[in-house]
């Protein structure tokens, strides 16, 4: 089994002690940030841009996974691996001319950069049958993208267990990472169902965010 990852997103955060937490973070074990972007038009939220990452890029040597809820994600990728990006996953749901999330994989790649994809819960897991040899990471929403403390939708587990399956059959060891409701319960069903990068938010900030991450490995 690969080794699990978790990425904190940084979406729960409190704001008014940036500096405190992002410290506690980079010393919580923790191997990856994960960046909530939100455009009030593909998510009702809004959130951050490449210049507030650019802060966290400063503050952190973590690996920077940035996660784009934004309906044009060709237009700001480059952007954001400019501002310190490791990883940028955008939605297959936002891009409406399919051809362009072939391009988009192979243009990060030409940058060396790692790229994902994401799906919402309501979105067929057949649709990235297509991408499995293109992307470094799959990113299953296992609640409705917009926003955090959300309940983890138990049927994620299955969508994640035939994507490891096509992954497996195809001799490709990608990342899964799983986003949403993720807590000390539900980590164990998404690692037993193959992820092996997992997001939390609020479970991470509401408590003491080493001894929450260690619970999650
Ligand atoms: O992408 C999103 C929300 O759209 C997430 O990354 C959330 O930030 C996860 O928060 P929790 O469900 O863990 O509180
Ligand atoms: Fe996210």
């Amino acid at each position: 089994m690969k080794q699990t990852l978790i990425a904190p997103s940084v979406l729960s955060m409190d704001y008014s002690r940036m500096e405190q937490e992002t410290r506690e973070l980079n010393e919580s074990g923790a191997k990856w940030l994960h960046f909530d972007v939100m455009d009030g038009s593909f998510v009702p939220n809004l959130t951050f841009g490449p210049d507030i990452l650019k802060g966290f890029r400063k503050a952190s040597d973590l690996f920077m996974d940035v996660h784009v809820m934004i309906n044009d994600p060709e237009f700001f990728m480059d952007r954001f691996y400019e501002a310190g990006a490791d990883n940028y996953t955008f939605h297959e749901e936002a891009v409406k001319d399919k051809a362009k999330i072939v391009t988009m994989a192979e243009h990060a790649h030409e940058l060396g950069k790692s790229v994902g994809i994401s799906i919402k819960p309501a979105t067929p897991i057949e649709y990235l049958k297509p991408y499995l040899s293109l992307f470094d990471v799959f990113l299953i929403m296992s609640v409705e993208p917009g926003f955090g403390g959300q309940k983890f939708k138990p049927e994620s587990a299955d969508r994640i267990r035939t994507l490891r399956g096509w992954l497996d059959e195809a001799g490709l060891s990608s990342h899964i990472e799983v986003d949403g409701g993720i807590n000390a319960e539900t980590a164990k069903i998404v690692k037993e169902a193959g992820a092996d990068v997992l997001v939390a938010g609020s479970y991470v900030f509401r408590s003491n965010i080493r001894e929450a991450v260690k619970s999650l490995e």
